[in-house]
């Protein structure tokens, strides 16, 4: 089986990106962010206080003539940007670019943070990270691409995400007329449960290719290119007036400015993956006339984040293991 969504950005910066999903019997139909930093698929609900709501779709199970409640499970996530949901748990019918996982487990919010509330286009999150961090308690659940894999001709998905344009994400099949030149495949380190891998270096403008392993991970549910220190001080000595804003909450740069391009190294060919200068702009930073990079630092997070604005410049293979070991296969477009 194969299958392929449509993912469009929620907002005129690309700080997100949406699908639509469908869940239960009849359909009812949800606008999901897909996260493959995390392995939770969770939606609003009729659990949810009204006063947590703000317009978003919501799951009601008693709808559904195939939503079972698994009883006595529960779910509790927080993301790295502090945001937090939680709530009961049940299995039913779930469908993403005609593919169909029956038995899926749906996390329905029982409670929301408040950044969720105030983000109406997001009914919440399909988590592709791997299934040992769902947080389903007691007995953890699979992802909507676990769930599905046994049926999927390859064992993939891609992320094609694009710049202010609807973008593509395929499970199952690689679509070769998605991409330029080849794809060039790193090992994943999928230990804490990411899609990690290790950047052979970068390189600012057309200076030099500064070799240095950036360990980091692939993340559709990031929006910010999120490196260490001294990659983002060397990208942002070479921008005039870039000043590091507190206010902002990190580098800003005149709005003006054409930035240089900025590319990161992938596997042991060679291969890099070039984002234009005009993405690393993520426009006004809310203060002055200044605009938000997209490249900061990842500073006390703990890992390196290849976020939207790296990924909105690739077309990026999640492989779980066709070759054996789980890869990351990167190629221009
Ligand atoms: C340091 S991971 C920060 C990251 N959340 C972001 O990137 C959010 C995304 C967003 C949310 C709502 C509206 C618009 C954009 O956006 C921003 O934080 N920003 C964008 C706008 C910018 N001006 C300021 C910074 C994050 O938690 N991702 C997780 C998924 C995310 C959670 C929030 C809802 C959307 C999906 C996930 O993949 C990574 O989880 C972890 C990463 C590292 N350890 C633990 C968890």
């Amino acid at each position: 089986a194969k299958g392929s969504v449509v993912t469009t950005p929620i907002n005129s910066e690309d700080e997100a990106y949406d699908a639509p999903v469908s869940i239960g019997t009849p359909a009812q139909p949800f606008n999901l962010d897909f996260d493959t930093g995390s392995s939770d698929l969770w939606v609003f609900s009729s659990l949810t206080p009204s006063n947590e709501r703000n317009g978003q779709n919501i799951y009601t199970a008693s709808r559904s003539s195939t939503a079972k409640q698994l009883s006595g499970e529960s779910w509790k996530i927080s993301y790295g940007d502090g945001s937090s949901s939680s709530g009961l748990v049940y299995s039913d019918v779930v469908t993403i670019g005609g593919l169909t996982a029956a038995g899926q487990a749906v996390e329905a919010a029982s409670r929301v943070s408040q950044s969720f509330t105030s983000e109406s286009a997001t009914d919440g999150l399909v988590g592709l990270a791997f299934s040992s961090i769902n947080t389903v308690s007691p007995d953890q659940q699979t992802t909507f691409f676990d769930t599905v894999k046994p049926s999927l001709a390859s064992p993939v998905f891609t992320a094609d995400l694009k710049h202010q344009a609807p973008g593509t994400y395929n499970f199952g099949f690689i679509d070769k007329s998605a991409f330029t030149g080849s794809i060039t495949y790193t090992p994943v380190d999928n230990s804490q449960g990411f899609w990690g891998f290790t950047s052979t270096g970068f390189q600012v403008g057309n200076n030099d290719f500064q070799q240095e392993s950036i360990t980091g991970i692939a993340d559709t549910g990031t929006t910010l290119l999120l490196l260490p220190d001294d990659v983002v001080n060397a990208y942002y000595s070479s921008v005039n007036n870039a000043q590091n804003d507190q206010s902002a909450g990190g580098f800003t740069v005149p709005c003006d400015t054409s930035l240089p391009d900025f590319s990161f190294g992938v596997g042991n060919n060679g291969a890099m993956i070039t984002i234009p200068g005009s993405l690393m702009n993520l426009g006004p930073s809310g203060s002055g006339n200044s605009c938000f990079g997209g490249l900061q630092s990842s500073g006390t997070i703990g890992t390196n984040i290849f976020g939207d604005v790296a990924l909105k410049a690739a077309f990026v293979v999640f492989d779980s293991g066709s070759q054996g070991q789980p890869q990351l296969g990167w190629a221009s477009k």
